[in-house]
């Protein structure tokens, strides 16, 4: 009798072992782009203030620059009198100093004269006699303007390395004349689907028993979502040559390759034993004690992480989320933590989950309370109908109905 082949994988490792542990070194090179192109963008060192910034000690109101000393006591029924000796124009070096007993208009941003060292809001004086104003409110040292170095000085820190430029940080770099900076390229991510009834989503009638790829195009997605250009190469068959041929094309051109299928145990489940011979030190997981995604691999090939995700498409993109777009992010340089957007909300029912396992559970918003959603691995409106998801950590045996859970968004 033939012995039955029994292939197994085991789920040694938790979601936060592999967030922690599976590091690959792989980084992309770094490129100079220009700042109008830089949004998302991840600096590939920190980037310091070229000179002080804003350079000159600036008026932050309308007013007249002033001796702060001058001031001291004044109030209504006894204001300060001083003297105008002229006028600041904007853009333009001051053509006048500030002496005791003196004032010069100055509009908000323009240079502070020599001699000021305050601004009175023009709100607080008024015109005692052509050339002479009342002062009503004593101002202190400092009041009303910013210092020549006081958004930055020379050689700070203005942005750091492995943070994604945000749309002030493009800002501050354009204040700064930095009109390019040196930033990761974008990994690119091979996306390779396997499976013999998988047929492009074009296929206008699928035969029986044949399902349109529904995950590359979302897997896609998300690589841009972490930065990442994705490189969709199409379906192959549940064969061993065909996907070591698909695959060994991928890691001489990509920089992450993502397959999605075949991870599982059945009989027509290759990527295992593909990604084991496909270069060192090759797989560092394969099963995650995550709910849905168990049968997820990982591998480091040759410096190129690759990452075997389950078939069913829901637990595809789970995964990934959970686990891919972290190492597409790292790949290209952004170190620093993601904050996703998220909002606490309350349960209203029982969550069950078994400890040692992570569960991902989809949810529904409505005014503060998070409905769960359950069903089938295979169903991709679970995902589709979700506001957010929650987590249940591997040490907690589920959630009652009535906690407050925190609710990431899917945006
Ligand atoms: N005996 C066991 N069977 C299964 C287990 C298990 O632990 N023991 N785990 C189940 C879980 S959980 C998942 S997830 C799947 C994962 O299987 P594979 O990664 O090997 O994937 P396939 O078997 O090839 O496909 C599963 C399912 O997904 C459909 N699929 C695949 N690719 C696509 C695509 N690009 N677009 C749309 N749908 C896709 C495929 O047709 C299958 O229906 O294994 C379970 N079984
Ligand atoms: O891992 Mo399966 O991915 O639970 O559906």
């Amino acid at each position: 009798m033939a012995r039955p082949t029994h292939r197994e994988f085991f789920a040694v490792r938790t979601v936060s072992q592999a967030l922690a542990g599976f590091r690959p070194q792989r980084r992309t090179s770094v490129e100079m782009v220009a700042l109008e192109r830089a949004h998302r963008r991840v600096p590939a060192t920190a980037v310091r203030a070229p000179h002080d910034l804003p350079g000159f000690a600036r008026s932050t109101v309308d007013g007249f620059a002033v001796r702060a000393a001058d001031t001291y006591g004044a109030s209504e029924g006894l204001p300060s009198y001083l003297e105008i000796t002229g006028a600041v124009a904007m853009g333009r070096p001051p053509e006048i100093a500030v002496e005791a007993g003196t004032a010069a208009s100055i509009p908000t941003g323009a240079a502070i004269p020599d001699g000021a060292d305050a601004v009175v809001m023009v709100e607080y004086t008024q015109e005692a006699m052509p050339g002479t104003i009342e002062v009503v409110r004593p101002v202190a040292p400092g009041d009303g303007l910013v210092r020549g170095d006081e958004d930055a000085s020379a050689g700070a820190e203005l942005l750091p390395a492995g943070r994604p430029l945000r749309a002030q940080d493009l800002g501050l770099l354009a204040a700064t004349g930095l009109t390019e900076v040196g930033v990761r390229a974008r990994p690119r991510v091979a996306i390779v689907s396997t499976g013999d009834e998988v047929v492009p989503p074009s296929t206008p009638e699928p035969a029986f028993g044949q399902v349109r790829d529904a995950t590359a195009v979302a897997l896609a997605a998300l690589v841009c979502d972490a930065g990442g250009e994705p490189d969709v190469r199409g379906i192959v068959p549940d064969d061993y040559d065909a996907l070591d041929h698909a695959l060994r094309e991928a890691v001489g051109s990509c920089d992450v390759i993502v397959v999605s299928a075949g991870s599982s145990v059945g009989s027509r489940d290759e990527t295992a034993a593909v990604v084991a011979g496909l270069g060192r030190p090759g797989i560092w997981t394969h099963g995650i004690a995550v709910r849905p995604g168990k049968p997820t691999l990982l591998a480091d090939c040759d410096g190129v992480p690759v990452i075997g995700l389950p078939g069913n498409p829901r637990s595809a993109l789970v995964v990934f989320r959970l686990i891919g777009m972290p190492i597409v992010r790292l790949v290209g340089g952004a170190t620093h933590p993601v904050q996703e957007p998220g909002v606490r909300a309350r349960l209203d029912r029982d969550v069950p989950s078994s400890a040692g396992r992570l569960d991902v559970v989809q949810v529904v918003l409505r005014g503060g309370v998070a409905s769960p959603l359950f069903g089938a691995s295979a169903l991709l409106t679970v995902l589709t109908r979700a506001d957010g998801y929650i987590i249940v950590d591997e040490d907690a045996t589920g959630l009652p109905s009535g906690s407050d859970v925190d609710v990431t968004l899917y945006r």
